[in-house]
């Protein structure tokens, strides 16, 4: 059995942060652990409050995930301030896991800041140089590399000077921009484009924490970081494709699109339209 952990806040409304993280894993197979940053009341309309957990805690919380079950590819996402980025940095530096994904979070589709502004300069200096891959959306990109992106270009001048922060490679995501949804990575040498057509849909909340959560599931399987990245881009296409009209507002993503085994109604695999969009099984059910 594979193991990932997810480092980062839960969302009541199951749609984002760790319940959309886990959610991921599972689709994959892979055994997910959780370390909270952060609680927060959300739903699929907004953030209604937010109560960050003490950077003692979330220590204690990994140690607790590493002494015994022991990861084989991280995700973090939302860290919500400075003092719980000193607590996951210094319990990086201990356990040194391989695998590590950082969705760079910083405001809620709602609006809400989930990363307090003034903690951006330890999430650039102290997180960006201990991951694999940084994942930041366009916005996120733009506050890490300085420069405003309107295009293809803009993004790739953005994922170097991301790079030169320390990390390792990038994933700039395109989800923003109009037209296809591209997304760029860079590894120091080479730019890779993975594309998708845009789904026309309301209901994309949690697409950035499926993505990020789906590359660490991948890493955790042993595939390659590109292999990893092109397989997550797949699986959030799916998840967005066949995401859920639940809620009031932003509906979430669709963890069940590509699994057999689920014959639930949320399932295309298990019903003619998914077959007609010729979408293959990941999980081999
Ligand atoms: N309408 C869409 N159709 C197809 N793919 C999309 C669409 N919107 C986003 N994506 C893809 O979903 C992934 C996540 O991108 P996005 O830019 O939405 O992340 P994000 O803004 O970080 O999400 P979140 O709001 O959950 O933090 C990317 O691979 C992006 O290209
Ligand atoms: C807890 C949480 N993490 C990440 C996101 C992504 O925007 C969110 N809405 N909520």
């Amino acid at each position: 059995m594979k193991l990932a952990l997810t480092i980062a806040g839960s969302d009541s409304g199951g749609g984002a942060g760790i319940q959309a993280d886990l959610k991921t894993f599972s689709a994959h197979g892979v055994f997910g652990m959780s370390v909270i940053t952060s609680v927060t009341a959300q739903n699929t309309m907004g953030v209604l409050g937010i109560e960050d957990i003490s950077p003692e805690m979330v220590l204690l919380q990994m140690k607790a995930v590493f002494e015994d079950l022991y990861p084989d590819a991280v995700k973090i996402g939302m860290v919500s301030n400075g003092e719980i980025i000193r607590a996951i940095t210094e319990g990086l530096k201990k356990y040194e896991p391989e695998g590590v994904v950082l969705d760079p979070v910083m405001i809620s589709k709602s609006g809400s800041h989930l990363l307090k502004p003034e903690a951006m300069e330890a999430l650039k200096k102290e997180l960006i140089p201990l991951s694999l891959v940084v994942t930041p959306n366009l916005m996120e990109a733009e506050a890490l590399s300085g420069i405003k992106i309107k295009g293809k270009e803009c993004m790739r001048d953005a994922a170097k000077r991301i790079l030169a922060l320390g990390a390792k490679t990038v994933v700039i995501k395109g989800g923003h921009l109009a037209g296809d949804a591209l997304d760029i990575f860079y590894d120091g040498k080479d730019f890779y484009e993975m594309a998708s057509e845009r789904i026309v849909t309301q209901n994309t909340h949690g697409t950035g924490c499926t993505f990020s959560s789906a590359i660490a599931a991948n890493l955790a399987l042993g595939y390659t970081l590109l292999e990893s990245v092109k397989r997550a881009k797949e699986y959030i296409t799916g998840a967005i494709r066949y995401s859920l009209d639940i809620g009031h507002g932003v509906g979430p993503t669709n963890h069940f699109w590509n699994c057999r085994k689920y014959s639930s109604a949320h399932c295309p695999a298990n019903n003619v339209r998914g077959h007609m969009y010729g979408f293959k099984t990941l999980c081999g059910h």
